[in-house]
């Protein structure tokens, strides 16, 4: 794929208003390489359906569509939050390129201002994340979490209509939708840590493109690749060993020897009444492995014991 291809790059999105401004990004990021992308709408089944996510079929459901158009060839690349992506790989398919994340951090979003701690022993608090409900749970704050789907208007409607207290969303998508105004705590890692690459996105095209594979990686950003990939290794490894609600977040800093990553992660009962969490520093080239050890070792400290009493398929965002 060169600048001077004539026929535009297909850039799969679903249609959701955060979805479509991530797309812009990855549109706009390309278009400053000398491609020409056009933007091609795909719907999905957690798009039209208003049903619990898990009973639709996860997370996935977002995604699935996406990759049909790209395995069927009505189109050439597909943004995703990377947050969304089953962390099995698909076939013929590839993850070209992670851009540079925004924050990762779970932010609240409160009516009359309120931060967590303010928050009335009863107060309502919205989530569909069984994530963001244990750790919730496990503050000890005495919130009732309530379910909740729908975008992200949709979802600070109900606190500003008053049906809810509060809310709690992904700064990233609050911040990619001009929305930050309704933040009021951005939650901190040691009380809530984020879900596996939230706040990242994914650009996923066809493995045989290899051309194209090799232009999308100008997107990529190490960093971030390193961090996500500590993080989505860790969960697979939690996924074939425990039912409960995981968070992570790895980051990038300087250490002794060059730039390292450190991950705090936590398994967490649905309920609460039960969290464990650990972290772990190492090479930033030895993100798989960072992952998958400090995944054992919550095993070994007990993460499969840790029941979420919603079961397996409820572990989406
Ligand atoms: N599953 C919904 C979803 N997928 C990605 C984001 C936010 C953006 C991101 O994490 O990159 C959200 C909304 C939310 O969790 O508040």
């Amino acid at each position: 794929m060169t600048a001077a291809s004539t026929t535009p790059l297909r850039l799969g999105t679903r249609g959701s208003a955060l979805a479509m401004v991530q797309a812009r990004y990855v549109q706009q990021r390309l278009q400053a390489l000398g491609h020409d992308v056009e933007l091609v709408q795909i719907t999905t089944k957690g798009d039209v359906s208003t049903a619990p996510l898990a009973q639709i079929g996860g997370t996935g459901v977002f995604v699935t569509a996406l990759r049909e158009a790209l395995l069927d060839g009505r189109v050439d690349l597909a943004a995703h939050s990377l947050k969304d992506l089953p962390t099995t790989p698909a076939d013929d398919l590839v993850v070209a390129a992670v851009p540079e994340r925004e924050d990762p951090r779970d932010a609240l979003c409160a009516r009359d201002g309120l931060k967590l701690s303010d928050l009335p022993a009863g107060a309502r608090v919205g989530t569909g994340s069984p994530r963001r409900e244990a750790q919730l749970h496990a503050l000890g704050l005495g919130i009732e979490i309530v379910g909740l789907r729908g975008n992200v208007d949709t979802r600070l409607g109900k606190v500003a209509d008053g049906t809810l207290d509060a809310v709690v969303l992904a700064r990233a998508g609050l911040s990619r939708l001009g929305r930050l105004d309704s933040v009021t705590e951005v939650l901190d890692p040691m009380q809530v840590l984020p879900a596996p690459g939230q706040g990242a996105l994914a650009i996923e095209c066809r493995r045989a493109d290899t051309s194209l594979v090799e232009a999308l990686g100008a997107l990529d950003d190490a960093a971030t690749r390193a961090a996500v990939t500590a993080e989505r290794t860790l969960l697979a490894v939690l996924e074939a060993g425990c039912t409960a609600p995981v968070g992570a977040y790895a980051e990038a800093a300087e250490g002794e020897d060059g730039l390292e990553l450190y991950i705090r992660a936590v398994v967490a009962s649905r309920d609460g009444s039960l969290s464990i969490r650990k972290s772990a520093t190492g090479p930033l080239g030895g993100a798989e492995q960072i992952g998958r050890d400090l995944a054992l070792e919550l095993l070994a400290d007990g993460a499969g014991a840790v029941v979420d009493a919603g079961g397996p398929a409820s572990k989406e965002e």
